[in-house]
This record gives C-alpha cells, structure tokens and sequence, in this order.
C-alpha cells in the first residue's frame, strides 16, 4: 500500500522524497528509467523525513529484524533498525558474505541475482521487516522472503521507498504486505 493512502495523504514529507528523486532513461540498459535515490539521502531533512515515515510506521510493531537487501537497502535499513530497537541483518550478493549462507536465486527486470544471508542470523520465529530503495517486479523481495522465511522467521511488511502501483510481481511477494512512500518518477523536472 502507499504511504499517502495510508494515513499520510497531503504529507509534504512524501511530496519532498519524491521530488528528490532524479530519474535517468537508459540506465543500466535501454528502455529502463532508473530512480536514482542519492539525491533523497544527500539531503538530510529529505533523508530524515525518509527514514522518520519507516520508524513511525514500525516502531510499535513488535520488529526484531530489520533485513535490508544489498545495495541500497543498506542505506535505509541500519537507520530504521537501530530507532525500532532491532537487529540490523545484511541480505547481501552472492560470494560476499564468510560464514555459512542460505541462497535464493530470482529474476530482475535486467538480468538474474542471488541474495544470500548467514545462517544463524534470526532465529525462528522472529518477527522481520525487509527493506529496499525500490520494488520493480518485486522479485528481490520475494527473494528475500524466501530466505527469511526458510530461516523460520515470520515476514510481517516489505517496505521500500519507490514502487509501482501494480506491482507487477505482488503475487511474487505472497501475499505479504507491501508498504511503499512513492510512485517511480517519470521525469525529473
Ligand atoms: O523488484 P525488482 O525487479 O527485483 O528490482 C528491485 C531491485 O533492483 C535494484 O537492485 P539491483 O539488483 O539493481 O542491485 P544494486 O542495489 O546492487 O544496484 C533495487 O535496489 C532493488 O533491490
Ligand atoms: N527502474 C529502476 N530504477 C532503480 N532501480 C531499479 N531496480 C529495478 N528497477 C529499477
């Protein structure tokens, strides 16, 4: 669901993530229009309000697990954790991570990935957000609730800050709930 029919409809906070968001054609690949979001973390009130939304909404939530997927779920995902009183777990690319890792492969609108996560990292029946800067197809979430979910803990939202209105790959999340601040940018002006 959105933000803004969510109990923020008007929230300038939204207006302003939104507005930093630079959009760039062709990146990586042709035809993609990617949401470039460091200009939503370069700027501190934007970046605060940003992370403010995520607190607010889980503080209360009974959340021990923050899992934020790599790279730029990174960027989000300590911040949130560390306000909610949780742990912060890294779902990162294959090969990067030194201990013992349980994989899940998935499709990206540009090509294949892995996630991994350390085995041990949460324990069964811990309650887990994940976080990302973006859901596309939605398969690095789905993804990244496979592997939290084979672990045994229970994925209460997904949560990122630019999604798509038909998330094409909703299904793909399972029925998990999606909690998401801002539609993609069409332009940046
Ligand atoms: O909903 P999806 O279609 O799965 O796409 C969303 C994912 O794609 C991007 O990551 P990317 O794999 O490009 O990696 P990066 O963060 O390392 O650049 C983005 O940060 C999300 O993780
Ligand atoms: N359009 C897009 N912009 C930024 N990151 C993405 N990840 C998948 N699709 C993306």
């Amino acid at each position: 669901m959105f933000a803004a029919e969510n109990g923020l409809r008007g929230d300038p906070r939204l207006k302003g993530i939104s507005e930093a968001i630079r959009v760039v054609p062709n990146f990586p690949k042709p035809g993609i229009m990617f949401q470039d979001i460091t200009a939503v973390v370069s700027n501190h009130k934007v970046f605060k309000d940003t992370v403010d939304i995520f607190v607010d909404r889980y503080r209360d939530m009974g959340i021990s697990v923050v899992a934020g997927v790599e790279a730029r779920g990174f960027i989000f995902a300590p911040a949130i954790a560390l306000a909610i009183g949780a742990k912060f777990i890294p779902l990162r690319k294959p090969g990067k991570l030194p201990g013992e890792v349980i994989s899940e492969l998935y499709e990206l609108e540009y090509g294949n990935d892995c996630l991994e996560m350390h085995l041990g990292a949460v324990q069964h029946g811990e309650r887990a957000l994940v976080i990302d800067d973006i859901v596309a197809t939605g398969g690095t979430l789905s993804a990244a609730i496979r592997l939290l979910e084979r672990a045994g803990a229970e994925v209460v939202e997904c949560a990122c800050v630019i999604g798509l209105r038909e998330v094409e790959g909703r299904r793909r999340l399972d029925g998990k709930p999606l909690y998401i601040l801002v539609e993609p940018r069409q332009d940046s002006s």
